[in-house]
C-alpha cells in the first residue's frame, strides 16, 4: 500500500437537461439546471499494486447496508491515468436514483487518487477525466460540471469549462424519495427518449428554488419520462400544493418547500437534502 487520501463530492439532482453532442468528450455533455446537495460520495484511495474498487452504501447511522465490488467508470479513469489503486467509495443516497452518485464518486475518487499517487493533476484535469468517464460510460452528462461547486446550478454549455450560474442558498432545502433505480445509460442510449427530452427543454435559468421546481416539472411532464409510480407521487404532491418534480434520471421525486416531507412520507424513505455551498474537495492526505 502506498500513500492514502480521502475526498468528498456532493451529489446533484438534475431537474431538466438537454444533451449536447460534441466532436470530443470535452465538448459533449448537457445544458440544464439542478441542485447540488449536501449529501454525496466520500472516496478513500491508496496507491496499490492492483486496482480494486469497493462501493459501500451506509444508512443514516453510518452502518454499512450494502457492499459492491467494481465501478467501471472509476476503473476507466485509473486506466487512463496508468495507475492502480485501492479505492473505497461510500454514500448514503441510493445509486441509480438520479442523485448524480456516479459523478460524485468519479470526482471524489479521482481527486483522492491524484493526491495518493502524487499525480499532480490540476483540478481542471481531474474534472475533465471524470467528465470523460461519465460520457464514455453513459452514466451522466452534466453532473461533473455541476458538482465541482455548490448551489442551484444552471449549466449554459456542455463540459466543465462552460458558463455555470450558481445560486448559493443554504436555506434551500428539498425532500426526495426514490421508488426504484433507473439506469441512466438506458435512457441516454435511446434516440426516441432523447428526442422527447430535447423537445421538452425549457429555456432560461431559474432565479429561485421555486422556479427551479416549476421549470423542472414542466420539463418532466413534456419529456414522457414520468412512469405510473412516479405519477402517483407527483399527484399526491399536487393535491397538497407542494411543488415537486422527477429526479433526472431516476424513478424518484423531489419536492420543495413547506409540506414536502408530509407529501412524500407515504412513498418511502425520505432524504432531506440541503443545497450544498461547496463542491468536491480533498479531506485528508496521509503518507
Ligand atoms: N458511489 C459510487 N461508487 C462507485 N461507483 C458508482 C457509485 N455510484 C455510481 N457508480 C457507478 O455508476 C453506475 C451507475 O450510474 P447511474 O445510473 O448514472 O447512477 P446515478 O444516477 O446515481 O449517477 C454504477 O453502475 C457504478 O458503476
Ligand atoms: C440527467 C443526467 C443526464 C444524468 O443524471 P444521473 O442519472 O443523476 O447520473 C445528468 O448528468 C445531466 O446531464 O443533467
Amino acid at each position: 500500500m502506498g500513500a492514502t487520501a480521502v475526498a468528498f463530492c456532493p451529489g446533484h439532482i438534475s431537474g431538466y437537461f438537454r444533451r449536447i453532442e460534441g466532436e470530443t468528450y470535452a465538448a459533449t455533455g448537457s445544458i440544464g439546471a439542478g441542485i447540488v446537495v449536501h449529501e454525496g460520495v466520500r472516496a478513500e484511495a491508496a496507491c496499490a499494486d492492483a486496482t480494486r474498487v469497493t462501493v459501500l452504501r451506509r444508512d443514516r447511522s453510518g452502518a454499512v447496508i450494502e457492499t459492491m465490488t467494481g465501478s467501471p467508470p472509476i476503473e476507466y479513469v485509473l486506466e487512463r491515468l496508468g495507475v492502480t489503486a485501492a479505492i473505497t467509495t461510500a454514500c448514503r443516497l441510493p445509486i441509480g436514483a438520479g442523485f448524480g452518485m456516479s459523478a460524485a464518486a468519479l470526482l471524489a475518487a479521482t481527486t483522492a487518487v491524484n493526491s495518493a499517487c502524487d499525480l499532480a493533476l490540476s483540478a481542471d484535469e481531474v474534472a475533465a477525466l471524470a467528465h470523460e468517464a461519465e460520457v464514455v460510460h453513459r452514466t451522466g452528462l452534466g453532473d461533473v460540471a455541476a458538482c465541482r461547486g455548490g448551489g442551484i446550478v444552471c449549466r449554459k454549455g456542455p463540459g466543465i469549462h462552460a458558463e455555470i450560474v450558481r445560486l448559493i442558498d443554504p436555506e434551500a432545502g428539498i425532500a426526495a424519495v426514490t421508488l426504484r433505480p433507473l439506469s441512466t445509460a438506458s435512457v441516454l442510449a435511446s434516440p426516441e427518449r432523447m428526442q422527447a427530452i430535447a423537445a421538452a427543454f425549457p429555456e432560461g435559468c431559474p432565479g429561485s428554488l421555486e422556479e427551479f421546481c416549476r421549470l423542472s416539472r414542466r420539463f418532466a411532464e413534456k419529456s414522457g419520462l414520468v412512469s405510473p409510480d412516479v405519477r402517483a407521487v407527483l399527484d399526491a404532491c399536487d393535491r397538497q400544493g407542494v411543488p415537486a418534480s422527477m429526479t433526472m434520471l431516476g424513478n424518484g421525486v423531489f419536492a420543495c418547500g413547506d409540506g414536502a416531507d408530509e407529501a412524500l412520507a407515504p412513498f418511502g424513505e425520505i432524504y432531506r437534502l440541503r443545497c450544498a455551498e461547496r463542491g468536491v474537495r480533498l479531506l485528508e492526505e496521509g503518507r
